[in-house]
């Protein structure tokens, strides 16, 4: 990414370039670059005038694709006023540490809403075997704050329940003392409030919105990969919190220790309390949630094809819901009753079109047993010579890359590893094809032959 000044520059010319002089003297010198924040660029209009004709007359739109042609970059314009500037953050191109960008709108005050979903309490979550200690662990935590596990700690696989469990800790508490304070953040926001402190030099306001909550749930920390500047203040908040005894909530798709260059006294904290796994739901607990949310959508549904659309979708239960929607939507686009028939109809389409373009493990596996010259057996068996450790790894990889996945399922599909294995292998090849050329140009090749 150039620096603000540079792609604006950029930009600049190519207006000039395609508009009259006027236009251009007009619209496009009078608009100030104020902030470039990840791929966000602020600009200053000088009246809202201004600002109408630049949306109407899509001047936005053709700031991105100037902006794509000058820079490669996908960059979104946000259009201020004069006046609205004090409320933005004045932000300068620089980031804490190397590497890290920030990545959303700054936001000059950290504490926003807490942002907790309401509909994602313990009443709409369905207990089943692979979330029910992470279920009672929440319960537990959300009536004993700070008492028992601190921190809660979960980990599992995308689309789990993990962000549904921490949001229902937060409105019990709410609900039973009003008063209580909670935050909600993703990781990367946490990261974007503490780039943003430094940019405006507001850290000891941004300590105080960290610190002075009871409850902190954080989502998502395995973005906090390789972010030491944002790992070191973390470390300090997490502290302060611990000490005061306020509760502390984190989720991951992995253990503290798989996440890369995760600090040792972060690991090592994060195991203080309980770190509970959440694993995909059997099909009863699928039918389950699919019963609660047809009914809570109230959306009339026979029981069998419940059943039906459960046993199509094993993966997630996010993909489950998503499922239980294109449903209804077909029924509703077709003004038929939802039936077994119907919702093969309408899953039919969504598996053809996966099934078309979408690279499947069981491809992946034969084509790199071909490719290496090993055998199918031993590439998803336990031989640990390297020969086939590698190809293995490799198979492991691309199973990650090109497919929707889940971590345990690759797993699964490797005669029984677990996720950990396949966390391993992907971060293994990722860091030999830093510098290996050969295995880019093995990679490269696989994945062209995988994708013809
Ligand atoms: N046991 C459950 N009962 C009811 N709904 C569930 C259950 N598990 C997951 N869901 C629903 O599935 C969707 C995905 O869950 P959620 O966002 O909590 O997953 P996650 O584990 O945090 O995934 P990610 O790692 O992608 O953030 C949400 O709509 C959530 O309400």
């Amino acid at each position: 990414m150039p620096d603000m000044l540079t792609l604006w520059t950029d930009i600049k010319a190519l207006f000039e370039e395609n508009n009259s002089k006027t236009a251009y003297a007009t619209w496009i010198e009078t608009a100030k670059p104020i902030a470039l924040n990840g791929n966000k660029l602020t600009l200053e209009l000088p009246s809202p005038l201004h600002r109408d004709y630049w949306t109407h007359q899509h001047l936005d739109q053709q700031l991105v694709e100037y902006a794509y042609q000058a820079a490669h970059e996908d960059i979104q314009p946000v259009l201020i006023l004069e006046g609205e500037r004090q409320q933005q953050a004045t932000l300068k191109a620089k980031t804490a540490t190397p590497g890290e960008k920030v990545t959303t709108e700054p936001t000059p005050t950290f504490m926003k809403e807490t942002a907790l979903n309401s509909r994602y309490t313990f009443d709409t979550f369905v207990i089943g075997k692979g979330n029910q200690m992470a279920h009672a662990a929440a319960l537990v935590v959300s009536e004993e704050p700070g008492v028992m596990y601190n921190p809660l700690f979960f980990y599992g696989g995308v689309g789990l329940g993990k962000t549904h469990l921490m949001h229902a800790i937060g409105n019990k508490m709410l609900e039973d003392r009003p008063d209580t304070k909670v935050k909600y953040v993703t990781s990367e926001a946490f990261t974007n409030d503490f780039i943003n402190a430094i940019q405006t030099r507001t850290q000891e306001q941004f300590r105080q919105e960290y610190r002075n909550v009871d409850l902190l749930l954080v989502d998502d920390i395995q973005f906090f990969a390789n972010k030491e500047g944002t790992q070191e203040e973390f470390f300090h908040t997490f502290n302060a919190l611990y000490d005061d005894g306020k509760q502390i909530v984190l989720t991951s798709d992995r253990l503290p220790n798989e996440i890369p260059k995760l600090q040792d006294r972060l690991v090592s904290r994060f195991a203080w309390g309980l770190s509970v796994d959440i694993t995909p739901p059997d099909l009863e607990t699928r039918i389950a949630i699919l019963r609660n949310k047809a009914d809570a959508d109230q959306i009339d549904i026979p029981d069998d094809t419940l059943s039906y659309i459960a046993g199509q979708i094993d993966s997630n239960v996010r993909e489950l819901e998503g499922a239980l929607a294109r449903v209804q939507a077909y029924s509703q686009l077709m003004h038929q009753p939802i039936t077994t028939d119907l919702a093969a109809e309408a899953l039919k389409s969504l598996n053809l079109a996966n099934a078309s373009d979408a690279v499947t493990i069981p491809v992946i596996q034969d084509r790199v047993a071909n490719y290496f010259n090993v055998s199918l057996k031993d590439l998803k068996g336990k031989k640990r010579k390297k020969a086939i450790v590698m190809p293995r790894q490799i198979a492991m990889y691309l199973s990650r890359e090109l497919t929707e996945a889940s971590l345990p399922r690759i797993g699964n599909e490797f005669g029984g590893k677990d996720h950990t294995t396949v966390i391993h292998a992907y971060d293994k090849i990722t860091e030999i094809l830093k510098t290996d050329a050969q295995l880019q140009k093995d990679i490269d090749s696989l994945k062209d032959e995988l994708r013809r």
